[in-house]
């Protein structure tokens, strides 16, 4: 078992890494790179799915992605991203929910988007034994309200954004995603917690880094964040393999004999 304060303890140490994974054969994959932490994302909507946003991901979407990549990184931190509107209701269903993530799907943690104005929701979840990783900084399940922004631009964003920093740390979070602010935002807020702050777009000054899977495997052709940085290109990778297996079909060249069966 990873815990959260295993993590925790990382800061000042090494450096954290963390992706996202949304199915059990990447997480095998993940786990065997000795990476840090696995994020179950609600950006699955976005990669997996094809929604435009991560708005539409539900809780019945998300166990069942949780619970398979647990299957595949059983020795890794898995965390499970509470989606849009599975907290904020009532705290009843908000915890109902994690508890799901941790029950069901047998995620180690769960992560929430939001600052100070769910501070007494993580005081209840960790009372109760469940560990939480907080985000601020760019929010995509804000994005109806306010679009994509990237965070922490000025004295009195980024003032308001280490307030949000400091009170969730004391709300008893174990760690801190910082998305798409400012590297001098990030690195205020980094030197001010004593919890790791794990970022992606966040600069060179976080305890950690994150990336969406998809983004940094080049799975999709049209991503071009500023953030990412493509380590390979999986989308030609299996393009030329699609092309390549068509034209063995067509041409009669697969099967071959070494993948035939023959009577006795
Ligand atoms: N696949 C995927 N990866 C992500 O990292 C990601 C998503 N989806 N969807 C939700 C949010 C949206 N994200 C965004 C969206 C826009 C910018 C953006 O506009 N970036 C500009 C810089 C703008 C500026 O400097 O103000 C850029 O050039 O990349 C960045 C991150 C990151 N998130
Ligand atoms: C980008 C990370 C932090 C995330 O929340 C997600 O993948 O959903
Ligand atoms: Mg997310």
């Amino acid at each position: 078992m990873v815990t959260a304060a295993r993590i925790r303890s990382l800061k000042g140490k090494r450096k954290i890494s963390m992706l996202t994974a949304y199915d059990y054969l990447t997480a095998r994959i993940l786990e065997a790179a000795s990476i840090d932490i696995i994020l179950v994302g609600d950006s699955m909507g976005t990669t997996v799915l094809g929604y435009p946003t991560t708005i539409p991901v539900s809780m019945d979407i998300m166990v069942p992605h949780v619970a398979a990549v647990k299957r595949g990184a059983p020795h890794t931190m898995v965390v499970a991203d509470m989606p849009f509107l599975s907290y904020g209701l009532s705290e009843e269903e908000a915890i109902r929910n994690a508890g799901r993530f941790l029950k069901e799907g047998n995620a180690d943690a769960i992560k929430l988007e939001g600052g100070r104005e769910i501070v007494p929701l993580i005081e209840k979840m960790v009372s109760l034994g469940i560990p939480v990783m907080g985000h601020i900084g760019l929010r995509p399940q804000q994005v109806l309200k306010v679009g994509y922004q990237i965070a922490g631009k000025n004295d009195k964003e980024i003032e308001e954004l280490s307030e949000d920093a400091k009170i969730l740390e004391n709300a008893g979070i174990f760690s801190l995603v910082l998305e798409d602010t400012t590297e001098e935002a990030a690195r205020l807020i980094t030197d001010m917690l004593s919890i790791p702050t794990i970022g992606i777009g966040a600069g060179r000054y976080t305890d950690g880094q994150v990336l969406v899977i998809t983004d940094m495997l080049g799975y999709n052709p049209e991503i071009n964040y500023k953030h990412n940085k493509t380590y390979v290109n999986l989308y030609n990778t299996i393009f030329n393999a699609a092309v390549q297996y068509k034209e063995e079909v067509e041409k009669g060249l697969f099967p071959a004999e070494e993948n035939v069966f023959h009577q006795k």
